[in-house]
């Protein structure tokens, strides 16, 4: 039925060829314009087909690029010629596509749907024909359907990246920064992370809810964005935390190499280059923001002029205020689904201003390795849930503080031979030294305040 429908479409062209002829003598330009509409009306009465066709340019660009991601994907299963790009840095580098003009077939209820790829004059459309008389299914069920499906698929096969800053390409003098990706193979896993289960069932919910809450941001009239504070001290799972949330989320890692940001400008210029899903990363605040906290000392003692300081400020380093606007001015709200993470290893090193609430929504303490976090670490690295030594180490636990970075470090088999008992057993030493060491400095603090008191009386 399709072929007799595109054989008549050729007798159309035909006639539709005769009628530009017919443009070239000017008497009869307006005789051959109206054969062409009436054709192309005829065409359209006569045949019970529809077709629409959707351009690349013809507005929600999501939407679009979702139609050929579910094309691709049934494309490269069905269709007899594709066309193959190479992606950077990806494991399975070739994606293929449906070429162009190539057609593949769809069904959706029962009703057969064709789907072709065409380029004209650089711009791509998708048509779509389907029988008339489901017109409306077609346009409204199906074409979500492909839309939703399409996202899915992207979804599913979006690999995650680690972008970092670093001084644009040709910048000899260094006074450029650019995005670089690279592909994000990190295992961390809410699952693997040493922290106590409540504390991890409290930050899973909230990520849940950030991911899921675009009509609850949009009902509220706030982007939709959110800060995390992971404040604690060295090797207690910061670093270790961003993973897990980018591997929970699958969202992309923008790590914000602040130091090496030449002013507020470049700032916001790197800010308007990260995409949406993201989680953007800046690791110890409190040495980025010294720079600026020094500087301004520096200045008082010179005595210079506030007009000067911005001056200066903006030709040297990024400012605190730079930084605020960076994290909830007008520019940070831009494509949303956005998430900015501190981290910090002195939390009273940090300006109030930067970390209160609505600026850093959540503040998460990782401290000192617990119980429930050590038995997390001993099946990561043993494959072990239960041994007679967790008594003694839990108890352990209660009376020194050990970062999971050590426990893990302890715990870890140092050959093929090395059994659960004596790994068990080394964390256990260690344990004991470190509450030796620890009551010893204890000792130590209270005989000097002993003296202290003695000298003041
Ligand atoms: N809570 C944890 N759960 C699982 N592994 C952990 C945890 N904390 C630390 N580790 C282990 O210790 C290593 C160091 O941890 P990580 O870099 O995440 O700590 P950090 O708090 O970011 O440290 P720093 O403040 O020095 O950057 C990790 O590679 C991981 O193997």
């Amino acid at each position: 039925m399709r072929t007799l429908w595109a054989q008549l479409g050729s007798i159309m062209g035909s006639l539709m060829f005769l009628s530009a002829m017919l443009k070239s003598f000017p008497p009869f330009s307006l005789i051959s314009d109206y054969l062409r509409v009436y054709t192309n009306r005829l065409t359209s009465r006569l045949s019970p087909y529809v077709r629409i066709s959707i351009s690349e340019y013809s507005g929600d660009r999501q939407a679009f690029s979702a139609i050929q991601t579910y094309l691709s994907d049934n494309s490269s299963r069905r269709a007899n010629r594709l066309k193959g790009n190479f992606l950077r840095n990806t494991q399975n580098p070739l994606v293929l596509t449906m070429d162009d003009d190539e057609e593949i077939s769809d069904a959706f209820h029962g009703i057969n749907i064709w789907w072709v790829s065409v380029v004209k004059s650089h711009e791509m459309f998708l048509n779509l024909t389907f029988p008339k008389c489901h017109r409306d299914l077609i346009t409204s069920q199906y074409l979500n359907h492909v839309i939703e499906e399409g996202k899915a698929i992207a979804a599913r096969k979006r690999k995650i990246k680690l972008y970092t800053n670093l001084p644009g390409r040709g910048s000899i003098l260094l006074t450029s920064t650019e995005w670089r990706d690279v592909l994000f193979e990190h295992p961390a896993s809410f699952d693997t992370l040493a922290l106590h289960p409540e504390k991890k069932e409290e930050i899973v919910k909230d990520l849940v809810k950030f991911k899921n809450g675009k009509d609850y941001y949009a009902k509220m009239g706030k982007p939709w964005k959110r800060g995390y504070l992971l404040y604690g001290p060295p090797g207690t799972g910061k670093s270790t935390m961003i993973a897990a949330m980018a591997n929970f989320l699958n969202y992309d890692i923008y790590d914000l190499e602040l130091t090496s940001v030449k002013n507020n400008m470049m700032l916001r210029k790197l800010l308007i280059g990260i995409e949406r899903k993201s989680i953007i990363v800046i690791e110890d605040i409190d040495c980025s923001l010294n720079l600026t906290e020094k500087r301004k000392e520096k200045k008082k003692k010179e005595k210079k002029k506030p007009e000067e300081e911005d001056q200066d400020d903006d030709n040297c380093k990024v400012t605190l205020s730079g930084l605020l606007n960076f994290i909830d001015g007008i520019w940070s709200a831009l494509g949303g689904e956005r998430i900015i993470v501190f981290t910090t290893n002195y939390l009273d090193k940090l300006d109030p201003a930067l970390i209160r609430r609505g600026r850093m929504d959540k503040h998460i303490e990782l401290s000192y390795c617990c119980y429930e976090g050590f038995k997390v670490l001993a099946k990561n690295y043993l494959d072990v849930e239960s041994h007679h030594l967790f008594g003694r180490i839990e108890g352990l636990l209660k009376e020194t503080e050990m970062t999971p970075a050590d426990v893990a470090e302890n715990l870890m088999p140092k050959s093929m031979e090395e059994d659960n008992e004596s790994c068990l057993k080394r964390l256990i030493e260690a344990l004991e030294m470190a509450k030796e060491a620890r009551s010893g400095k204890k000792k130590k603090e209270d005989e000097d305040e002993g003296n202290r008191q003695g000298q003041e009386i």
